[in-house]
C-alpha cells in the first residue's frame, strides 16, 4: 500500500484514493489468477479487498466505524433484536464507512468483463436528520479514465448532456426485476443491461443510460456510494415509491433504488407506481 501520507487527505480525496488502492490490487488478483476457477476468483477478490480497505481505514480513519459487505454479521438486522449484545459500534458512531469492496463479484470473475467496481462511501449522523453520505468514490478498475489511469468517479463529476431519443434505462444484468421489462415496454424505453450496481448508477451520471432501476434486493453498500457520485452530480436518487434513500440503519437491506436525470423522476416514480 502505498505511504504517501493518506492521513492528511480530506475525506472525499482519501475516499477517491481508496477506491483506486484497491482496484490496483483486484486488477493484479485477476492477471495473476485468471478466471478457470469463477469462485476461488470471486471469493479472492471479496477478500483482497476487504482486507486492504479495512487495514487502510484502521490505519488513516481510527476513529471511524466501518460496515462492509464482507464483515461477520454486516447483513443483520439489528433492529428485529433491539436487545441483542455487541451491537455494532457503527450504530452509535457520528462517522460510518460504507464500503463494498467488489461489486459485480459475477461480472469480475468472468473474463473481458469491465462492469464490476469497488465503493467507498462516508455517511456522517451529524450531516443531516437521518445522516448523510458526506463523501464517496467509485472505482472501476477495468474502465479507463480521461488521464488514462484506471476510472474512480468521486462526488463532483459534472453531469453528462441530455440525450434525445428513447429512455435507456440500466439494469441488472443477471437479476432483473420482475416487473421491468413491462416498464420499459409500456413507455417505450430500452433497457441495458450490465452488472454492478456502481457501475449501472455511474452510468447514469456519464450519460451511457438515463435511468438505473433497481427492486428486488440489494444492500447498504451496494449503493451508498454510487448514490454520494450520483447526487454529487445533480441527479436524482431514491426508492422507488419516492421516499428517501436512508444509510445506517439498523437493517442494513435496501432493496430496491431508482436513480436518474432528474427531469425524468417525476414520470419514471409515475410508471414505476403503475407497474410494479
Ligand atoms: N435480489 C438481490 N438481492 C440481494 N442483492 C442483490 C440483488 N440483486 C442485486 N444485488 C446486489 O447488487 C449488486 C449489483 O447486482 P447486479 O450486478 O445484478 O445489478 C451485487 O452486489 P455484489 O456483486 O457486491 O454481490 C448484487 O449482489
Ligand atoms: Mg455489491
Amino acid at each position: 500500500m502505498t505511504e504517501d501520507g493518506t492521513g492528511r487527505l480530506d475525506d472525499q480525496a482519501f475516499a477517491e484514493w481508496l477506491a483506486g488502492e484497491a482496484g490496483v490490487a483486484l486488477t493484479a488478483l485477476r492477471a495473476e489468477q485468471g478466471f478457470a476457477d469463477a469462485k476461488a476468483l470471486k471469493d479472492a477478490g471479496d477478500k483482497v479487498s476487504h482486507d486492504l480497505m479495512s487495514t487502510a481505514l484502521a490505519r488513516w480513519r481510527p476513529a471511524d466505524a466501518v460496515l462492509s459487505e464482507e464483515q461477520a454479521d454486516s447483513r443483520r438486522a439489528w433492529a428485529d433484536d433491539p436487545s441483542a449484545g455487541d451491537r455494532p459500534t457503527r450504530l452509535t458512531a457520528d462517522r460510518v464507512w460504507i464500503i463494498d469492496p467488489l461489486d459485480g463479484t459475477r461480472e469480475f470473475s468472468e473474463s473481458g468483463r469491465d462492469d464490476w467496481a469497488v465503493h467507498v462511501a462516508l455517511w456522517q449522523r451529524s450531516a443531516g436528520p437521518d445522516g448523510a453520505l458526506v463523501a464517496g468514490a467509485v472505482g472501476m478498475p477495468a474502465r479507463t479514465g480521461p488521464d488514462g489511469t484506471p476510472l474512480v468517479l468521486g462526488n463532483r463529476v459534472p453531469a453528462a448532456p441530455a440525450v434525445d431519443g428513447p429512455l435507456r434505462i440500466a439494469v441488472s444484468r443477471s437479476r432483473p426485476p420482475a416487473f421491468v421489462s413491462e416498464l420499459v415496454e409500456g413507455i417505450g424505453a430500452r433497457a441495458v443491461p450490465m452488472g454492478s450496481a456502481g457501475v449501472k448508477v455511474c452510468a447514469v451520471v456519464t450519460g451511457e443510460v438515463d435511468a438505473y432501476v433497481h427492486a428486488g434486493g440489494q444492500y447498504e453498500w451496494d449503493s451508498a456510494a454510487p448514490v454520494a457520485v450520483a447526487l454529487g452530480a445533480g441527479m436524482h436518487a431514491s426508492r422507488i415509491d419516492g421516499s428517501p434513500l436512508r444509510y445506517n440503519r439498523d437493517d442494513p437491506r435496501l432493496p430496491d433504488l431508482l436513480v436518474c436525470r432528474p427531469e425524468h423522476a417525476g414520470s419514471l416514480l409515475a410508471a414505476i407506481d403503475r407497474y410494479r
